[in-house]
């Protein structure tokens, strides 16, 4: 059977922390997160069992992962039919099962036999020792669970089973269901109930702590109010929230090989169009098209999405290399391959899902750039790209400046390039200049197509983006990538952020190359650029969609020795895999995160930003 939407665990972990006054239901003010990735946690398979550790357990080891607060050990298991865990001692620690899919027989040696299913959980304090087995009895199926270990404040209490009414899917949907509560917080005769609990009680544990679970739909969200369930006035508490693996296992060692492969350079050409083409469809919701027939088919999908955004203005995708030091040239503008192999073959995958690729004229004199998808070569099909599916070179050059031996002129008179598109301003100071309509005419005559727009309002030496993209749409370039350089994508970048009600890029895709430059040409001082495109941001914007794009957390992905971050781009929720946001921090299914100096009265939002159900 597969597995269904079952529970996540949310497990919110009590902290010493010092004192502050306690928040007004405010979000979380300095909470610090720190992601635990499924593929980086410890894992095993034994075959008849599949285990993940959050925290060092069993062969898994590592010092910087032994608890969290009183939480010691967070396992998400897979166990074959007719098969477990046989008979083993525990002391001193309250051990809770919480099973997501399939069934989970315990037995222990205070007589408690017990065959838990889907949305039934059980509690064993082992106090001063007990003796338990964990078997899957089942024929056919798995057993798919969480086990999570607290360590108890105390020693050597006397051992305590406890277990719950199944807990309903509905009872858990997209609300936050208290399971576990400090024994601190029960009165005297609720702490003298033992075994099956009445329905909705939680079940007091012996550490400062609280364990929730929810069950989100898709798009729902919830709230965690820090230290709500327990009456606290001030201090700091740390959370910990769990993204279960409910569509299925993922092979850590699958993940971790094509990783290694990804950033050691040991891909293969076809590796590496794979692994752009995957980004490039987690990013635009669509894979690249490169089948001969593909491009200038007007983008039916973008279209129609443009349509519903009544934009007359195409998708705009802004992508550039930067060093780690912000330059994106050498010195004296002298150009400077920073992107690696990998990232370049991206960027040339990335240019064939947009019409046109768009440069300023100081990049067209100082590059001579080709703007096609040559990388490509041979694509999967063995062929290279077709001229239909490469887009059309843009120039931003006012004064028509474009020299008639540049590439993109030659390339298209060859029948190897698309038609270059050179977009000037019309009349004014530019067309009045010596030489200006001699200039046109040669270009026109080199195979240039010449688009007229309106300068900029407020300078005139520049050419309005929105007039430059309402032309450019008009042309039929529908989806537009714009590549550089320094002043095109300086003035891009403050153009998007001023045109607060309709913005201007759709898509960020930034490759963070881990060269050093020292000096050469910055498109934007690097703090300008922290604080328009950091998370965080927003809260200090008065430009709230402008900036809505940037101040998401970027999905980031390794190609060779570079990073590329990516911002935007309008992927539809996936309905694969289950993904939520915790604060600022995205999940996928196996995550965890770690939130430390979240404070009492505070609120941590998670939303399912997925078309599945999401289980905590
Ligand atoms: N690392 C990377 O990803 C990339 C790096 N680069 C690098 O960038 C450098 C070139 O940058 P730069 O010299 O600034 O040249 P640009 O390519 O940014 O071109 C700037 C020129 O475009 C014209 N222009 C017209 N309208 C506008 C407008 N609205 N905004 C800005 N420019 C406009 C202007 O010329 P006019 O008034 O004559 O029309 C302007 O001088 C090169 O060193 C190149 O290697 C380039 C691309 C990508
Ligand atoms: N993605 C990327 N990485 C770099 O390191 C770069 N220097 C650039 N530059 C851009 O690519 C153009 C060259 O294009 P062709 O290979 O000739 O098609 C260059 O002019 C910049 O626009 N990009």
């Amino acid at each position: 059977m597969p597995p269904t939407s079952s529970a996540a665990s949310t497990a919110a972990c009590a902290a010493a922390a010092g004192a502050g006054a306690a928040a007004k239901a405010a979000p979380l003010s300095r909470a610090v997160f720190a992601p635990r990735r499924w593929h980086e946690r410890g894992a095993a398979n034994h075959g008849w069992l599949k285990t993940f550790h959050t925290f060092s357990f069993a062969s898994y080891h590592d010092p910087r992962f032994e608890d969290f607060g009183p939480l010691r050990v967070l396992n998400e298991d897979r166990v074959a039919p007719r098969t477990g865990f046989p008979t083993h001692p525990h002391s001193n620690a309250e051990i809770f099962s919480y099973v997501l899919s399939g069934e989970l027989t315990h037995k222990d040696s205070l007589g408690n036999v017990e065959v838990l299913k889907r949305g039934e959980v059980q509690f064993t304090s082992a106090g001063s020792g007990i003796r338990h087995s964990e078997y899957n009895d089942h024929p056919s199926e798995a057993v798919h669970f969480l086990q999570i270990w607290y360590t108890p404040d105390q020693r050597n209490l006397p051992p305590k089973y406890y277990t719950h009414p199944q807990i309903s899917d509905a009872a858990k949907r997209d609300v936050l269901l208290t399971l576990i509560r400090p024994a601190s917080t029960f009165t005297a005769q609720e702490l003298s109930l033992t075994g099956l609990l009445p329905a909705g009680r939680a079940i007091p544990a012996h550490a400062a702590l609280v364990t929730r679970a929810s069950l989100l739909s898709p798009r729902a969200k919830v709230t965690h109010q820090v230290g709500g369930e327990t009456g606290e006035k001030e201090g700091e508490r740390w959370v910990y929230v769990h993204l279960a693996m409910s569509s299925g296992w993922k092979d850590p060692d699958v993940y971790r090989a094509a990783l290694r492969k990804a950033v050691q350079g040991n891909q293969s050409h076809k590796d590496r169009l794979a692994h752009a083409a995957n980004f490039l469809e987690h990013v635009y919701g669509e894979a690249p098209d490169w089948s001969t027939t593909a491009k200038s088919q007007d983008g039916s999908e973008h279209a129609a999405r443009k349509m519903e955004k009544q934009q007359a203005r195409p998708q705009v995708t802004l992508t550039f290399a930067q060093s780690i030091d912000g330059f994106i040239a050498g010195p004296g503008k002298k150009q400077v391959a920073l992107s690696a192999p990998e990232s370049f073959v991206m960027t040339h995958a990335m240019r064939t899902m947009h019409d046109g690729i768009l440069v300023g004229v100081g990049t067209l004199k100082s590059d001579d750039p080709q703007l096609n998808a040559r990388l490509l070569n041979p694509l999967p099909s063995g062929e290279a790209p077709s001229l239909a599916s490469l887009p059309r070179p843009i120039v931003l050059d006012t004064s028509l400046l474009t020299p008639l031996e540049a590439k993109i002129l030659a390339n298209h008179a060859a029948g190897t390039g698309a038609r270059p598109l050179l977009v000037t301003s019309v009349g004014g100071a530019h067309a009045a200049r010596a030489g200006w309509a001699e200039r046109r005419a040669a270009l026109t005559e080199a195979g240039a197509e010449i688009l007229e727009v309106p300068s900029s309002a407020t300078d005139a030496a520049q050419l309005d983006w929105k007039a430059v993209l309402a032309a450019l749409d008009g042309a039929g370039i529908k989806r537009l990538m714009v590549e550089g350089g320094a002043s095109v994508i300086s003035s891009l970048l403050c153009a998007h952020s001023a045109s607060s009600d309709e913005p201007l890029i759709d898509t960020l895709i930034v490759t963070i190359s881990r060269q050093a430059l020292g000096a050469g040409e910055s498109y934007v001082a690097p703090t300008w650029l922290a604080r328009t495109l950091l998370p965080g941001s927003v809260k200090t914007s008065r430009r709230g969609k402008a900036r809505a794009l940037l101040s998401k957390t970027p999905s980031a992905e390794p190609f060779g020795m570079d990073f590329v971050l990516a911002w935007g781009g309008g992927a539809p929720p996936s309905a694969a895999q289950a993904t939520v946001r915790v604060g600022e921090t995205v999940l996928e299914e196996g995550d965890g995160v770690f939130v430390r100096q979240a404070r009492v009265g505070e609120t941590l939002e998670i939303e399912n930003l997925s078309a599945r159900d999401a289980e905590m």
